[in-house]
């Protein structure tokens, strides 16, 4: 214990700056490692590497707790292949004489591409494999055969050829000189102590094991006292005390507060339908909902894929709810904008998508990235809404706001159907640091501000009650009924709060040649999205059958409406439409 205490090595202020002024050459790194770092541009060693390699050409065990991205694959790596380079006539080599066993697969890749880059440039005959436990079992016998000298893999990896007799316990035993576990602080939480227990018992006790990570934690001592032997613990300054820097200093870290819940079928109805509600009282700017029933099929991927499978696979022991749906037929009140970060897998689901803006007389926006893989899927929804290029007809078009000048114009824009909006005004603060514009201050935070929830709400309230004045179709109505009419002229504003009348025009000292630009392409962007549906929506005869008023809503017995029922429906309700048409056989 007491040994222990005076190996680990936390590194004083001139230890590190007598390390930090090291060349690789002084660490005794050979010649041919320095030629390949030479080549690949790396001068001087980082001070993790500055104080690990010579530790590990010593032969050490050692535990090296660095930030991310301070270098420590080649703090490690050098050493290894340094070591290897020594042709030895007591090396046994019944199996590779090291292991390097990372988390992920695309790890795996990442450090098997880096060491073989090594390898070649160093001119050297050294045998690297990567395994993974996708491979066949004769493909990871081949791969073994020979066998390499380096094994670059998972613990899940190592553990099924283990247990698939593919690599022999006893021919470990005798040939592994170097182990390697590479961001070790993953290992553990990414399910793989077992089969690190399964693994650990065959490892010789003359075998020098490395443990690398990027942070310290329970997990890392776990495996710390599983595998290594009184080993040398080198905490850099930074990750020892200082938690500022864990992550590097030239990294800006932001967090917004934009209000957002998530909807998905491994939530307890319960908890779903309380999420709608509150979604629909406003408690949230943002849903982020899914309507993947096949995410089932997702998460059947392998444990070593990447952190998110590894989160998947996790989820893929929670049942998933078969019936859950958020986007057949669920009534979300006020969604203006649907974005489809990911493409549905078909016509039917983005009908079915964006079907939950536009509902009743409100005007939507849906907006797709669309991946070049999804291509296919986009050109099928196209020419399921008529678009066609050859004549001319587009209702799916290109988005035009995500210009640098569209985002100047949205700094102006008082009222918007975009939720965007809410957005911009919440990175006002950033954006005006980021792009200098003091000029604009004091206006643009005074509008970002009064751009609230209720502005916008009772905005769009007052365009509805306008377009229902000068409806043409109900002028007979307001004729026969007078007080309706009357009604609707005298309905007044919720709020009584007037925007301040210097808010009302922008100004035109504030009106750059980019701004004015900016304003006629989101004004034309308006025209096209906005107005058009409209007018579309205007031009729908009335089907009682397809009242959007109507749609149910998961807790419409639960709630009062706040959409006041003005008569009947304009017919725009995309999830009946598209009922309608897959009725004609679609
Ligand atoms: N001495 C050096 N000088 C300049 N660049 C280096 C040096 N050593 C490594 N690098 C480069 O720094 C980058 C980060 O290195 P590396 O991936 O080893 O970091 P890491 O500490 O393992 O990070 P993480 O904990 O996130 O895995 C790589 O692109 C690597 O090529």
């Amino acid at each position: 214990m007491a040994e222990t205490k005076l190996k680990e090595t936390v590194h004083q202020e001139e230890e590190k700056e007598e390390a930090d002024n090291q060349s690789f050459e002084e660490l005794g790194v050979d010649a041919r490692l320095l030629r390949a770092l030479q080549k690949k541009e790396i001068e001087k060693p980082t001070p993790i590497q500055a104080v690990a390699i010579p530790l590990i050409l010593e032969g050490k065990d050692v535990v090296a707790r660095a930030k991310t991205g301070s270098g420590k694959t080649l703090a490690y790596l050098l050493p290894l292949l340094q070591k290897l380079f020594i042709v030895s006539a007591d090396r046994k080599k019944l199996a590779p004489n090291a292991f390097v066993l990372v988390p992920t697969r695309e790890l795996c890749q990442q450090v098997y591409a880096e060491v073989l880059l090594l390898v070649e440039l160093c001119r050297v005959q050294l045998k690297v494999v990567q395994l993974n436990s996708n491979m066949l079992p004769n493909d990871l016998r081949a791969a073994l055969a020979g066998p390499p000298d380096i094994l670059i893999s998972t613990p899940a990896c190592v553990a099924k050829c283990l247990s698939g007799g593919i690599l022999k316990a006893a021919s470990i035993n005798e040939s592994l000189e170097t182990l390697v576990l590479d961001e070790a602080d993953l290992l553990l939480s990414y399910g793989y102590e077992n089969d690190i227990k399964a693994f650990t018992p065959h490892v010789p006790r003359s075998c020098q094991c490395l443990l690398m990570s990027a942070t310290s934690s329970a997990d890392v001592d776990k495996l710390k006292k599983l595998i290594l032997h009184n080993p040398f613990i080198l905490t850099l300054p930074e990750v020892g005390n200082n938690k500022d820097e864990i992550i590097p200093k030239n990294v800006q870290q932001f967090w917004f507060g934009i209000r957002s819940a998530v909807l998905n079928p491994e939530l307890p109805q319960n908890s779903r339908l309380h999420i709608l509600e509150e979604f629909n009282a406003g408690l949230f700017d943002y849903l982020i909902a899914t309507d993947l029933s096949q995410s089932k099929e997702k998460d059947e991927v392998s444990k070593e894929s990447n952190v998110v499978s590894r989160k998947s696979r996790k989820r893929a022991k929670v049942k998933l709810d078969s019936e859950f749906g958020v986007v057949r037929g669920v009534d979300f009140k006020n969604v203006f904008t649907v974005i489809n970060f990911e493409m549905p897998q078909n016509v039917e689901g983005y009908v079915h998508r964006i079907g939950r803006t536009g509902r009743a007389y409100n005007s939507g926006t849906s907006v797709s990235l669309v991946s070049p893989d999804e291509m296919a899927t986009l050109e099928e929804i196209r020419s399921f809404v008529g678009d066609d290029e050859n004549k001319g007809t587009s209702s799916i078009a290109v988005f035009p706001l995500l210009t640098k000048n569209a985002v100047e114009s949205l700094r102006h824009a008082l009222v918007s159907d975009l939720l965007v909006l809410w957005v911009t005004a919440k990175m006002y603060p950033y954006m005006l640091k980021l792009e200098c514009m003091d000029l604009h201050v004091a206006h643009t935070l005074d509008v970002a501000k009064s751009v609230t929830r209720i502005a916008v709400r009772e905005s769009r309230a007052q365009d509805l009650r306008n377009e229902i004045l000068n409806s043409e179709k109900l002028k007979a109505h307001f004729e026969t009924n007078p007080r309706d009419l009357d009604l609707l002229k005298h309905d007044k504003v919720l709020s009584k709060n007037a925007p301040p009348p210097h808010l009302r025009d922008v100004p035109d000292y504030l009106l750059d040649k980019q701004t004015k630009e900016a304003r006629e392409m989101v004004k034309l962007a308006r025209d096209a999205m906005g107005n058009n549906n409209r007018r579309k929506g205007s031009k729908r005869k009335l089907r009682k059958d397809g009242d959007p008023l109507k749609a149910i809503s998961a807790l419409a017995s639960k709630r009062p409406r706040k959409v006041r029922k003005t008569g009947g429906s304009d017919g725009n309700n995309s999830s009946d439409r598209h009922k309608r048409k897959n009725n004609k056989g679609l």
